[in-house]
């Protein structure tokens, strides 16, 4: 059956996610990928459900006054990886906080404060850790690049322009022998400076052949900006060539020692906005006088360490055995005594119940994706000594979900305020501030 064409479509807003919005003749809200505010668009339905629509844009028939031409190549091909090159940077900012802000309100079920906007410092070449696909296509060549928009086919990338230049350099040296790995996830990082090193996760069923791996053994100690590269194999396999390991002051926005830390675990990846998310977090909390925190899902102490001589004591609680183990291995090379790090599944309601009730006065908190209900439950229920939190988030919607149960249980959300953390994508990083 034909797909259903619509002319004249009017772009009324970006809905979260970064999708254009507009409304179909019969009153249905219709998402248009790619499509801005003010532009008229010719589309075709690529989804038709219910109570919305999804769509293609077939024609731009007028042009947004807020489009710009792309400065990335990709983006008119489709990549996948960002979705704002054609906007400035500072309206996609008010656009993507006006869309989080409103669905957070709707999510929440209550009001909450106007928000404050933190542009980026840099709105390109930014991202100190990016992860490419490496596919076979259908005429057999493995190719290495990003996802097209809306599908799982490769667009082939020379040069990401939202990555640091050496990541660039980096990739375009080590695109011949990474190919001969086959399919996999490539992650390259910054390591140090002018350093960057890369884990590869093989996705075939297949092990690296002997010649690949020699040929990257040979490769790697020709030397040369890669520090070291490792290589996961589909049933957990290792190997590992030169010094895959990252310095911690890329990890960590103020590390309390020098040291090496795991490469491929969590860290923030655009150094300048990270900066502002950990003194932004750090003033908060100064504010409030906290003395005693709780911090939930710490990571190697990306917070934590810049906490050191601001608070009384922090302990700190996180999922990866790495990043404890890097947190601990920290705190100990620096002598500092009143933080400490603990593994626990803080999905897992049990662990709250074991804390002691009058331990902490203040929580700060840094979710994945899903956010954290579990602590959220905890946190609004009665019997324990909390009055302040400070929650940092990458996914609105999860959020909000939170703050709901956090304000069903007496809290006031006293502040919010929107980082760009992921300038010319769909992402934005918030942070919300609470007190009971
Ligand atoms: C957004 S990151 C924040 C990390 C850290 N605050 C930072 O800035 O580097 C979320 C963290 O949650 C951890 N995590 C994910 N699921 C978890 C779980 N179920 N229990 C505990 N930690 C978890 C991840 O390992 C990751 O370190």
């Amino acid at each position: 059956m034909a797909r259903a064409r619509y002319q004249g479509m009017n772009i009324r807003e970006i809905a979260q996610g970064g999708d254009g919005v507009a409304e179909l003749p019969d009153g249905r809200v219709c998402f248009v990928p790619g499509a801005l505010p003010g532009d008229v668009v010719e589309v075709e339905l690529t989804r038709d459900k219910k109570r919305w629509a999804r769509a293609r844009v077939l024609e731009l028939e007028t042009p947004s006054p807020w489009r710009v031409k792309p400065e990335c190549s990709y983006a008119e091909r489709g990549c996948g990886g960002c979705q704002f090159w054609h906007v400035e940077p500072a309206q996609e900012l008010r656009w993507k906080a006006q869309a989080a802000f409103e669905a957070m309100q709707r999510i929440a079920g209550a009001p909450l404060p106007e928000p404050g906007l933190h542009p980026a410092p840099a709105p390109r070449g930014y991202r100190t850790r990016v992860s490419f696909h490496q596919r076979r296509s259908r005429e057999g060549r493995v190719e290495l690049g990003f996802f097209k928009t809306e599908s799982h086919r490769v667009i082939p990338v020379e040069r990401c322009a939202v990555a640091i230049p050496l990541l660039n350099e980096v990739l375009e040296s080590w695109r011949a022998p990474l190919a001969l790995l086959g399919e996999a996830e490539i992650l390259v990082e910054s390591a140090g400076a002018g350093e960057a090193v890369i884990s590869a996760t093989l996705t075939g069923a297949e092990a690296p052949t002997a010649a690949a791996l020699d040929a990257i053994e040979k490769r790697v100690q020709e030397g040369g900006a890669l520090r070291g590269l490792q290589i996961e194999g589909s049933r957990g396999e290792r190997w590992q060539f030169g010094r895959p390991e990252i310095d911690a002051d890329q990890i960590l926005a103020r590390p309390a020692a020098e040291r090496a830390m795991a490469p491929g675990q969590f860290r923030q990846s655009n150094a300048g906005v990270n900066q502002q998310l950990v003194t932004r977090a750090s003033e908060l909390l100064h504010e409030v006088g906290a003395r005693r925190v709780l911090e939930l899902f710490c990571g190697a102490g990306n917070f934590s360490f810049a906490l050191d001589g601001q608070v009384e004591a922090l302990h700190g609680l996180e999922g990866s055995r790495e990043a404890i183990a890097d947190a601990r291995a920290m705190a100990d090379a620096a002598g500092l005594e009143t933080l400490s790090f603990e593994g626990a599944d803080l999905f897992d309601e049990r662990v709250y119940q074991a804390l002691e009730p009058g331990a902490f006065d203040a929580v700060l908190l840094d979710p994945p994706r899903d956010g954290a209900q579990a602590a959220a439950t905890w946190l609004a229920a009665p019997g324990h000594t909390i009055r302040s939190v400070v929650y940092v988030a990458c996914d609105p919607a999860c959020m909000a979900r939170d703050l709901g149960t956090l304000v069903g249980g007496g809290w006031r959300v006293e502040g919010l305020e929107f980082f760009d953390l992921f300038p010319r994508t769909r992402h934005i990083e918030t942070i919300a501030w609470l007190r009971r």
